[in-house]
């Protein structure tokens, strides 16, 4: 099994990047374990205490769970995959049976904060894209697809976003293997990761 983490700023195309690489490969041969889906479950709370939450330090997420999923699906083992609700800021309490596959790409703003994880990861990739184009990205994302309005991504922006990713998700550039620039679609960067993964996969 061949694992690539692939990290960066939200909004700087990480997912779309994901979707690209996947497009090329058989279906049988690829599967996408999504950071989000392991944000810690915070039924508990009220959608009010929630929306107050800090989603952008690593403590909101349940790296013990996602690295021993890892480890599962490594045996051969299929795992089930929560599945997250941006709009409702909470695991749904449905899952996806995800099984294991000849590559597993794991995707999300902070995976190469975790030292077990970035171990167990063959290619580390970040995505990088200049922050006004990722808060541009990001705010027109949030108010298509996740619900959200002007004053809230703005908000959260300057408050966790900006400061947590100038000290936690920056700074993990420096593991990665690969960076791709992705102020513009980087087709050429791209095109040499699918490269990589099918030599590797032959
Ligand atoms: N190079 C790009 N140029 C313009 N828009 C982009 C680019 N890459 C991604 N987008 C758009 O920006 C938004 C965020 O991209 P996404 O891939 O979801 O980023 P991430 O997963 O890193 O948060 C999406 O709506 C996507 O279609
Ligand atoms: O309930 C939540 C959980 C997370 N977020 C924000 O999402 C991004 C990470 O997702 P990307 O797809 O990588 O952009 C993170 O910056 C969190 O702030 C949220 O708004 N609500």
């Amino acid at each position: 099994m061949l694992i690539i983490g692939i990290a960066g700023g939200t909004g700087g195309g990480k997912t779309t990047v994901v979707n690209t690489i996947v497009d090329e490969l058989k279906h049988d041969e690829v599967a996408v374990i999504s950071q989000d889906s392991y944000y810690r479950d915070t039924s508990e709370l009220s959608y009010e205490e929630r929306t107050q939450i800090n989603f952008d330090h690593p403590q909101s997420i349940d790296f013990d769970l996602l690295v021993n999923h890892l480890k599962a699906l490594k045996k051969g083992e299929a795992i089930d995959q929560p599945i997250y609700s941006f709009k409702e800021h909470n695991r749904t309490g449905e899952t996806i049976l995800t099984h294991p596959k000849k590559v597993m790409i794991v995707e999300g703003i902070l995976i190469l904060t975790n030292p077990k994880l970035r171990k167990m990861c063959d290619i580390k990739i970040y995505v990088h894209a200049d922050s006004d184009e990722r808060l541009i990205r990001r705010l027109k994302r949030d108010m298509n697809e996740r619900g959200r309005d002007l004053d809230e991504v703005l908000n959260r922006y300057q408050t966790t976003l900006k400061p947590m990713h100038q000290q936690f998700i920056e700074p993990t550039k420096e593991f990665a293997d690969i960076i791709i620039p992705y102020n513009r679609y980087n087709t050429v960067a791209v095109d040499i990761v699918q490269t990589i993964i099918k030599e590797k996969l032959a």
